[in-house]
């Protein structure tokens, strides 16, 4: 093996100042221009750190002390912060927070778009950024003989047992700990991931935000559910308001979560929630943006950017269950939403149908080969809207838009990197960039979106 040239070696302790953040919140040491990863150190702060480390060109290390610190430094409110792993940024001022999203995006608008003039906005964070989440899912296990749920410790399968997560809504915490009360009261034993014996995998809680309806999922082993009557009765005692007890069958020796099976145990098969007029059906399985009050935000900015007057057509590209389709739905002519997951495209025909929206149109396929053949069927659309994955939109899907030439383009993104080469794609096919507006849809999180909009 060859060896890593580098200006220190492991255990080596050295006294540094942390230049950087980076996207995973890891604070940035350089020692002779060789970049050092340390967790839990913030920009401008001065401290001692002890090399772990070495890679080609880069290396960790472990922080032993801090020396001088920095007024974004807070106390991280969650006790379990620094083994969860949940939350990268705790330990920063929201302020903070919000600023350091700001120069991700702005860096790589300047950097990998080659974009140095063209506005990106501030983020657009929350008032309260805490409690934000509609979805939590937590694996449940024993620990000294006592049933326990939370989350993975980080980089390994032991569970924390914990009682609150401070960015999820309330009710999830009280759901998980009443649905693990109600089952240890009734002989339900957790599921030991090592021996594939017990019953309860997992719980998920999801929480209607406008409605306060609540789903309670049990995943277990066995479709087989001990005392199912009794689990039934002593969580609809425990949790008064739940609309909804499904279980979920995952019977696999796997890291995968939920089964191929579910059923309801008692109420509806799916919670009800608005984004703003348009309702949607949530089942245990749907897809459904986990921050309802920034998804509005988002949606809101991506609406004001299309510009619609009523008269055009538009696509969206990588629709999941449809949320911008049918946000954009009312204010256009026609939207056509292609997405790759069958299963959401059916929740999007069914969504609008439950809104009486008639102008939207869902096909399942990949956007790259569905879009090119709308293209030859002669759809013409006026704005082409994309929310891809963290890997940005294919090739094929860029050289399209650049051969229908829609008037606009509306880029949603979850990474700030792959947007920016994407929009130099665009920049590089006739496409000006107008502005770029960074939203916080994940607070305490390292995560930014951000939504450009682009004109011909
Ligand atoms: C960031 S999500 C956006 C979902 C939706 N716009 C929303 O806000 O709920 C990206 C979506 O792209 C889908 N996807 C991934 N690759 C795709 C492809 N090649 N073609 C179409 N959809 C794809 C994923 O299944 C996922 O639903």
């Amino acid at each position: 093996m060859a060896k890593i040239q580098a200006p220190v070696k492991i255990k080596d302790v050295l006294y540094v100042t942390f230049t950087d953040l980076t996207h995973e919140g890891k604070a940035v040491a350089k020692v002779e221009g060789y970049p050092l990863f340390v967790e839990g150190a913030l920009p401008d702060e001065t401290g001692e750190i002890e090399v772990t480390k070495l890679n080609k060109g880069y290396g960790f290390a472990k922080l032993i002390r801090l020396d001088q610190i920095v007024p974004e430094r807070v106390v991280p409110p969650c006790s379990v912060y620094d083994e969860c792993g949940g939350c990268q940024l705790q330990h920063m001022t929201y302020e903070g927070q919000l600023k350091m999203k700001y120069n991700q995006v702005r860096n790589v608008i300047d950097r990998i778009a080659k974009l140095p003039d063209v506005p990106v906005h501030p983020v657009l964070g929350m008032e309260d950024p805490w409690r934000y989440r509609n979805k939590a899912q937590v694996p449940v296990g024993m620990n000294s003989g006592h049933i326990v749920a939370g989350f993975y410790k980080k980089r390994s399968h032991d569970i924390i047992d914990m009682t609150e997560c401070l960015i999820q809504h309330e009710q999830s915490d009280n759901i998980i700990q009443k649905v693990k009360d109600v089952c240890a009261a009734n002989g339900v034993m957790p599921y030991d991931e090592q021996r594939h014996k017990g019953v309860l995998r997992h719980v998920m809680a999801r929480i209607g935000y406008t409605t306060g309806e609540m789903m309670a999922v049990l995943v277990t082993r066995t479709a087989e559910l001990p005392n199912k009557e009794a689990i039934i009765k002593g969580i609809r005692d425990a949790i008064p308001g739940i609309t909804s007890i499904v279980q979920n069958v995952n019977p696999d020796k796997t890291n995968v979560i939920f089964g191929n099976q579910t059923r309801t145990l008692w109420g509806e098969d799916v919670i009800y929630d608005l984004i703003g007029d348009v309702k949607f059906a949530i089942s245990a399985r749907s897809f459904y943006q986990v921050n309802p009050v920034q998804t509005e935000v988002l949606y809101g900015k991506a609406l004001e950017f299309a510009g619609l007057t009523g008269d055009e057509v538009v696509i969206d590209a990588y629709c999941g269950i449809g949320t911008i389709s049918l946000f954009l739905a009312k204010k256009a002519k026609e939207v056509y939403g292609v997405e790759i997951v069958p299963q959401a495209i059916e929740d999007a025909k069914k969504n609008a149908a439950l809104n009486g929206i008639t102008n939207a149109q869902f096909q399942a396929g990949k956007a790259e080969e569905v879009i090119p053949a709308w293209y030859k069927q002669g759809i013409r659309p006026d704005v082409i809207v994309v929310d891809p994955p963290r890997k940005g939109c294919d090739d094929a899907l860029l050289q399209t838009i650049l051969e229908m030439k829609p008037k606009k383009v509306v880029y949603v993104s979850c990474n700030p990197g792959t947007l920016a080469r994407d929009l130099r794609v665009l920049e590089d096919g006739g496409y000006k960039t107008c502005e770029v507006q960074p939203v916080d849809m994940f607070p305490q999180t390292t995560h930014v979106e951000a939504v450009a909009v682009l004109t011909l």
